[in-house]
């Protein structure tokens, strides 16, 4: 293994992996830290799928420390730590946390923040997050349930975060090429600073990135960061510059949608698959608390639904949302979808269901820790982000594609199956 990941959700885990293998890299994911002596066979690269992003920092640090160990021991020789390319954290945020506990453990002077994406239009520039036109604290990113981001400086977000000085390179520095951005890390270290926020605003600022980090013990982003970084393994002769991807072989079985992601993007592809003819069941956590909607009624419906693809989803509006959090609590609001949704993936299993699509990071969080696969191979890519991944491990293989809920198409509900034709 060349590089090894930590991400704090499971999209973003598949998210990062087909941005590795994009890239030449052959890769796997695994669904939390595998055993010690779990066979990864041939990879260049391995995620580790955690589930931490809202945790309590205590508990994402040691979650993270954990895979740093498993990763370190089979071989990783540069660690990534992959959080949201919004920047997704809760007000005690814990990205600070884990990245302090990464650098101090990996024993490195610098690392970068880079959570820009630019395929899906996250970008940085003098620090700030944008989202498309938008600054993130300007974008739908303000009503997120679990994580609502109401700044778009990512120097103050990670000061506030964390106990290491936070510096910045900025995009002129970028664009004059790594060796300036190498030089602009030495004055940062001599300045003090013991993490960079650093600019991009397309590809090519990442390629460059990719290089100037190429000794960097340790590098913390979005999956965009992964763009620049398999080329320097490819320049030292520790990659072939012809790797091929193994082969996806798609199981036969029933399919079905599965969302709990409320953000515009999944509420779009939401309606344009209603629109579509796609049937469609929505959830309620305050329906569910009063026994009013069970599993079995659900997994009765969506087995009825023999004509079309059945979509069954707890996405809602952001007072809707807000509603519900009010009557429940916030976390219980969203518990309560998660593990619904949850043993209604495990009914689907039970009755023949084999291709499933979650949307949401939490939700398929709590989907495939349920359906509980050893690691997850990537497969082809629907949209910039999105993988087709086939579970690994016991039991019969099934196909999952995991949307980050920003992440997609406005047809991807529809268009995502003839990939599997
Ligand atoms: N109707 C609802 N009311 C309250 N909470 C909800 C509702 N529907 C879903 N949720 C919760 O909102 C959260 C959505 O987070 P999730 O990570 O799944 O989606 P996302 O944030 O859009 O995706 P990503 O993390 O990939 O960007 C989940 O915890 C889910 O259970
Ligand atoms: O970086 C992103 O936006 C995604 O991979 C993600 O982490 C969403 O959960």
């Amino acid at each position: 293994m060349l590089l090894g990941a930590i991400a704090d959700d499971l999209t973003g885990a598949s998210d990062l992996a087909l941005m590795l293998s994009r890239e030449g890299m052959r890769t796997v994911q695994t669904i939390g830290v595998p055993p010690a002596d779990f066979d990864l066979g041939d990879v260049d690269a391995v995620v580790v799928a955690l589930k931490s992003r809202t945790n309590p920092a205590t508990e994402a640090v040691a979650m993270s420390l954990e895979a740093l160990v498993w990763l370190k021991a089979s071989g990783a020789r540069q660690i990534i730590f992959k959080y949201c390319s919004t920047f997704d954290s809760t007000t005690k945020g814990n990205i600070g946390p884990v990245t302090d506990a990464l650098v101090a453990e990996l024993g490195t002077d610098l690392t970068i923040v880079c959570p820009a994406f630019p395929a899906n239009r996250r970008t940085i520039y003098k620090g700030h997050l944008f989202v498309g036109d938008q600054l993130l604290s300007d974008s739908p990113m303000r009503h997120h349930p679990l994580t609502p981001m109401t700044d778009s400086s990512l120097v103050r977000l990670m000061a506030a975060q964390s106990v290491l000085p936070v510096g910045l390179v900025s995009h002129n520095t970028v664009v004059r090429g790594a060796d300036a951005v190498r030089e602009a890390f030495s004055d940062a270290k001599r300045r003090g600073d013991r993490i960079v926020v650093i600019d991009a605003i397309s590809d090519a600022d990442l390629r460059v990135i990719g290089e100037a980090v190429a000794d960097f013990p340790l590098i913390t982003g979005g999956s965009g960061i992964a763009i620049g970084l398999s080329e320097n393994f490819r320049r030292t002769g520790l990659l072939p510059t012809n790797r091929t991807a193994g082969t996806f072989a798609v199981p036969a079985g029933r399919a079905a949608i599965l969302a709990g992601s409320c953000s515009e993007a999944t509420r779009g592809q939401i309606k344009r698959a209603i629109e579509a003819g796609i049937p469609a069941l929505k959830l309620d956590p305050v329906t569910i608390t009063e026994g009013k909607m069970t599993v079995d009624e659900v997994l009765r419906w969506a087995l009825s639904q023999t004509e079309n693809v059945p979509l069954i989803y707890s996405s809602a509006e952001p007072a809707d949302v807000l509603a519900a959090q009010k009557e429940l609590g916030q976390e219980r609001a969203g518990e309560i979808i998660e593990k619904f949704l949850a043993r209604t993936a495990i009914g689907l299993r039970e009755n023949g269901f084999r291709r499933l699509i979650v949307a949401g990071g939490e939700t398929s969080g709590a989907v495939v820790g349920a359906l509980a696969p050893a690691a997850l191979f990537i497969g082809p890519e629907i949209d910039p982000g999105v993988p087709w991944t086939l579970t690994l491990g016991e039991g019969e293989p099934m196909a999952l594609a995991l949307k980050s809920g920003n992440f997609g198409g406005p047809d991807f509900f529809l268009k995502a199956w003839e990939m599997l034709k």
